[in-house]
Parts: C-alpha cells; sequence; structure tokens
C-alpha cells in the first residue's frame, strides 16, 4: 500500500456481490444499522444467479419450451403448427434482458436492497493487499483500500476452458455467458461437457432449431447420477434430436466458434471421431475465481483445487474472513449458496456454535433440479450410492404418467420415472424423479427426510386431485412392505 492511500474502515466487507454475500451485507447491515456495511462488485451486481447464470438460463429455456409446444401446436388445437427454425433469437435474448435491466427487473430488485438496507455498494476488481484489506481499483484506475472487522469472500466460479485440448481457447468457444446473448442460431453447435449446463442449453437450443451435439468424456452424462434416470433422460433427449458423443475425449480444435470448427478426438475404445460444426459451447465444469484476488497477501489458505479452505461455519483460515458459495467449494446451486449466508448470519450472531452444529455444513441437504424438459429432481441418496455404501433399501419406482396431472398435459408430458428409496426403520434415503415440473415436489420429501418420519406419512397423505404431488401417494405407497 503506498503511503498516500488511506484506509476505509468498515464492520463488514463482502468481496464479490453474489448470492450469499450480498445476503449477508444486507442482513447485517440492517441488524446493525450503526454498522458500516460494504460490498465490492467488479461486473454482475448479485452475482452470476440474476445475470449470466440461473435465471437467465431458465428464462431462455421457457422461450424454448414455447417454441416446442408451438410446433406441436395443431395437437393443442391451434390452427398452425410453428416452425422451429423461425424463432427470433434477438426477440428471445430481449425478454431475456428485460428481466434483468427492464423496470422493475432484478437489477431494480438488486438496487432497492442496498438503498433499503444502507449496505454500499463499491464497483471495482477488488484484491486482498493484507489481513482483512482490500485494495479495490475501479474501471477508471481509482483505487480504494477497505479494511473489515469482518470479511466475507464471495467470488463465485467461471467457466473452465480446457487448456490440454489443443486449440480450443484459440477457437473462443461460446461460455454460458456468451450463449445466453446470442441472436443467431446456430447451425450446429457442439457442447463440451454432459453436465448440468451442458444438457440444459443443448436441448433449448436444438428446440431453437440447431444442430446439437453433446460430447462428454465419461461414459455417459450427468455422471454422478443412477444409470436408470440418465438413460431415460438421454434417451428422451435423443428422440428430440439431441446428438451424444460420450466415452469421448477432443485433443484438438481447429477453426473459430461462431465460423466454422472441427474438433478431433477419440473414443475409450481408440475410434476416431471429427466434428465439423459452427459453433463451440465449453460446459466442463468451473474454476473458482480465487486466482486473482490476492490470497496470500490476505493470509488466506487455498485448497489443492483453489477452493478458499473453510470450516463448518464458512470460517477461512484467516482470523474473521469468512468464505461462501463457489469459491468456498460449496456445491454450485444458488440455493447452497444462500444456506451458505445463513450459516455465517447464525454464527455471527452466536445462534449456532461448533458445540451445538458440528456438521452444520457437511450434514445439510443438498438437492437439486435439472431444467430440461422432462426436468430431474433429486434429494438425499443415489441408489447406486446405497449400493456402494452396503445400506439396506427398499425401492417404490413408478412411470411418471402413474402421476395422473402429467396425462392433463402437452405431448410427451408422461415422459419420466419417479424413484424413492426408503431403510430399514421406514425413513426417506433418497429420491429422484425425472417428469414435467417435477422440481416442485422436492420440499415436501425433503421435510419428511429433515424431520425423520416414516415414508408412510407421505403415502397417508391426502393429496389434491389432479396435481402432480399427487403422485406422491402412488409412489411412496409402490414401496414394498418390510419383510
Ligand atoms: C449457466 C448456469 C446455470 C445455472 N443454473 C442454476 C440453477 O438453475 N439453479 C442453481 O441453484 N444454480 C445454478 N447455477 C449455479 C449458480 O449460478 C452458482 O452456484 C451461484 O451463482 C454461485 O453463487 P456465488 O455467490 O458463489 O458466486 P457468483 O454469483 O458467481 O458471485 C460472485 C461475484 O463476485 C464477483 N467477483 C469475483 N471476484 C471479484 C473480485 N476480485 N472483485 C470484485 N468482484 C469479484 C463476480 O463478478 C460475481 O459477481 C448455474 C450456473 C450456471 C453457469
Ligand atoms: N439446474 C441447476 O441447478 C444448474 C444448472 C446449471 C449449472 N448448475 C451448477 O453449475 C455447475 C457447473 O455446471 P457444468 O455443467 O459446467 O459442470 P458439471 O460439473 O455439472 O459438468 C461438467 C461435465 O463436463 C464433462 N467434461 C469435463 N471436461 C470435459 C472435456 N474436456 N470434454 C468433454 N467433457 C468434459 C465432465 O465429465 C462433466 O460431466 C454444476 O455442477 C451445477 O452445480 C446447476
Amino acid at each position: 500500500m503506498s503511503s498516500d492511500q488511506s484506509v476505509e474502515h468498515y464492520d463488514l466487507i463482502s468481496l464479490g456481490s453474489g448470492e450469499a454475500g450480498k445476503f449477508i451485507a444486507w442482513t447485517y447491515r440492517t441488524e446493525h444499522p450503526d454498522s458500516k456495511c460494504a460490498v465490492i462488485e467488479r461486473k454482475w451486481l448479485g452475482g452470476s444467479c440474476p445475470n449470466i447464470a440461473c435465471l437467465p438460463s431458465k428464462n431462455v429455456i421457457y422461450s424454448a419450451k414455447v417454441a416446442h409446444e408451438a410446433a406441436e401446436g395443431t395437437a393443442f388445437g391451434l390452427p398452425y403448427m410453428a416452425a422451429e427454425s423461425k424463432v427470433n433469437m434477438k426477440s428471445v435474448i430481449a425478454r431475456k434482458k428485460a428481466m434483468i435491466d427492464g423496470p422493475g427487473g432484478l437489477m431494480d430488485v438488486h438496487k432497492g436492497n442496498f438503498k433499503r438496507t444502507g449496505a454500499e455498494l463499491v464497483w471495482g476488481e477488488g484484491r486482498f493487499i493484507g489481513p482483512k484489506t482490500i485494495e479495490v481499483v475501479g474501471s477508471d484506475g481509482s483505487k480504494r483500500v477497505m479494511k473489515g472487522d469482518k470479511v466475507v469472500i464471495c467470488t463465485g466460479s467461471r467457466a473452465r476452458i480446457d487448456d490440454s485440448v489443443k486449440g480450443l481457447k484459440e477457437s473462443k468457444p461460446l461460455t454460458h455467458i456468451e450463449m445466453l446473448d446470442l441472436e443467431e442460431i446456430p447451425r450446429h453447435l457442439v457442447v463440451l461437457g454432459g453436465g448440468y449446463v451442458g444438457v440444459e442449453l443443448a436441448q433449448a437450443w436444438k428446440r431453437f432449431g440447431s444442430e446439437v451435439t453433446v460430447i462428454e468424456k465419461h461414459e455417459r452424462i450427468l455422471k454422478n447420477e443412477d444409470e436408470d434416470m440418465v438413460e431415460l433422460l438421454t434417451d428422451i433427449l435423443q428422440r428430440e434430436g439431441v446428438k451424444f458423443s460420450t466415452d469421448t475425449t477432443i485433443t484438438e480444435v481447429t477453426g473459430t466458434s461462431g465460423d466454422a470448427v472441427i474438433l478431433k478426438g477419440r473414443t475409450t475404445c481408440g475410434a476416431s471421431v471429427e466434428i465439423n460444426a459452427s459453433h463451440i459451447l465449453v460446459a466442463a465444469g468451473r474454476t473458482p475465481n480465487n486466482d486473482t484476488m490476492g490470497a496470500e497477501q490476505g493470509g488466506i489458505k487455498l485448497t489443492s483445487r483453489g477452493f478458499v479452505d473453510v470450516d463448518e461455519f464458512n470460517r477461512a483460515s484467516a482470523d474473521g474472513v469468512f468464505a461462501v458459495g463457489d469459491c468456498a467449494g460449496s456445491p454450485n446451486f444458488t440455493h447452497v449458496a444462500y444456506d451458505d449466508f445463513r450459516i455465517v448470519r447464525d454464527f455471527l450472531s452466536g445462534k449456532i456454535t461448533p458445540e451445538t452444529d458440528p456438521q452444520r455444513k457437511s450434514g445439510r441437504q443438498v438437492p437439486w433440479t435439472l431444467f430440461t424438459a422432462p426436468e430431474m429432481a433429486h434429494v438425499g441418496l443415489r441408489e447406486h450410492e446405497l449400493k456402494a455404501q452396503g445400506i439396506k433399501y427398499r425401492v417404490g419406482k413408478l412411470p411418471i404418467a402413474a402421476f395422473l396431472r402429467t396425462r392433463t398435459l402437452g405431448p410427451g408430458e408422461t415422459e419420466g420415472v419417479a424413484k424413492v428409496t426408503v431403510g430399514e426403520d421406514d425413513k426417506i434415503l433418497g429420491f429422484t424423479v425425472l417428469g414435467s415440473g417435477v422440481g416442485d415436489l422436492l420440499p415436501v420429501v425433503q421435510l419428511a427426510m429433515k424431520l425423520g418420519v416414516k415414508y408412510t406419512e407421505i403415502s397417508n397423505l391426502i393429496l389434491t386431485h389432479p396435481t402432480l404431488s399427487e403422485g406422491l401417494v402412488f409412489l411412496f405407497s409402490a414401496v414394498p412392505e418390510r419383510s
């Protein structure tokens, strides 16, 4: 620090305005009206979720669903069938932008929260230059030095571009950020990676009219999930026209994404692969944004994978420093980042301690929903994990068509399957479901799991007919009696 830089003192600073960081600053400032709290942000007000990740992707995926259903128009009695190739991507992107930046949109909500709580928003790139001390450089080159009694690191993550693939970086591939702003429909989109981002966006762009090929280096997409679920989803996506090249490692890329590219590689059994396409989307995992934030100067230990090393309460190695969300290696979900906020809030207020909640972080539920059509949703242990851990279980499994609501919806909505596993004590161990709108079925199952009640508490409920949740009664009744 140069001698002419004075240090501004704050009670709490969040480096990064993502999910957990912003809520910590807003809440701390509300609970301590005399405190000085600041959030440092270099680009995205409120972090990735509202700007470039969850909400924009779901908005665009919904446009793809409408396009898909319009193409089935006559099945609903409409006088026409819209051609998928006619989708106007400029309008799709404009609708997404309006959700973010339009009047009353997500950015207005964020600005309102800063104004309401009095937490200060500081625009600029932050970097530790000493313990709990951050230098912020604004886009105009101006500098400030801020020191917090408490500092929360919430720097998030970015798309990983695999350096081992020759020519990939030079081909200027799209990440989710550029993909969600693309105003043209790619002729042939190659998606590198069959995880959450890859699978959700592959289906959406197939529905917009692109030829789409997903390349996954493992033997199947969504590699952590149960084979029966993934096989069915893969089959549904293939029937929609998405192509998959699994067990495939791309070694070389030539050309430029947006124009023409050639991807060369091989399968695990040695067959060579060559794909000619127009665009590449990299969706091959994330890298934490911790490499440029001055961790060493801040005395903050990183793990071998570059995450901030934290304990059960999100405390980093440096005194008074916390890390939350993707940058701390928490499962990459906005709802988990939000729970990281609750952990830090409750720890700071003394509501939780190592004595009262020794497994506050490691013991939590991590549910998720994949926003394909049909959706896939999950909580608890997967069947393959139960087998690997030698846990005895019984399975209830039904086609989603047994959830009668699905029969009242559009074409293809009866595709899917639901599966629940229960233990020797009749408590629910895991729940996975593939079907239209099934993400909304998770809460009741989560609550039953959290309360540790028997699965029969769900099968004995009276649930309204014909809602989707009614199907839970049929599913849980399909669990065989204990022998
Ligand atoms: C395409 C896509 C779709 C997704 N969909 C879902 C979904 O449907 N549901 C779900 O739960 N999760 C989803 N996720 C995951 C979810 O977006 C992340 O887990 C979540 O946004 C992480 O929040 P965070 O607060 O940890 O980080 P972020 O939201 O990334 O916030 C970090 C912020 O810190 C800023 N920053 C970083 N370094 C600095 C610095 N040195 N100085 C100043 N500012 C800095 C960044 O600009 C950023 O704004 C999706 C992710 C992607 C990529
Ligand atoms: N609906 C949701 O909640 C949602 C949606 C999108 C993203 N997310 C979150 O964001 C995270 C990041 O998503 P993601 O899809 O980038 O990562 P991911 O970890 O989910 O999937 C990456 C996939 O790419 C594969 N891969 C890696 N390198 C490859 C290569 N060189 N060639 C081919 N395949 C390769 C991996 O085997 C893996 O299957 C997810 O883990 C998830 O937590 C959540």
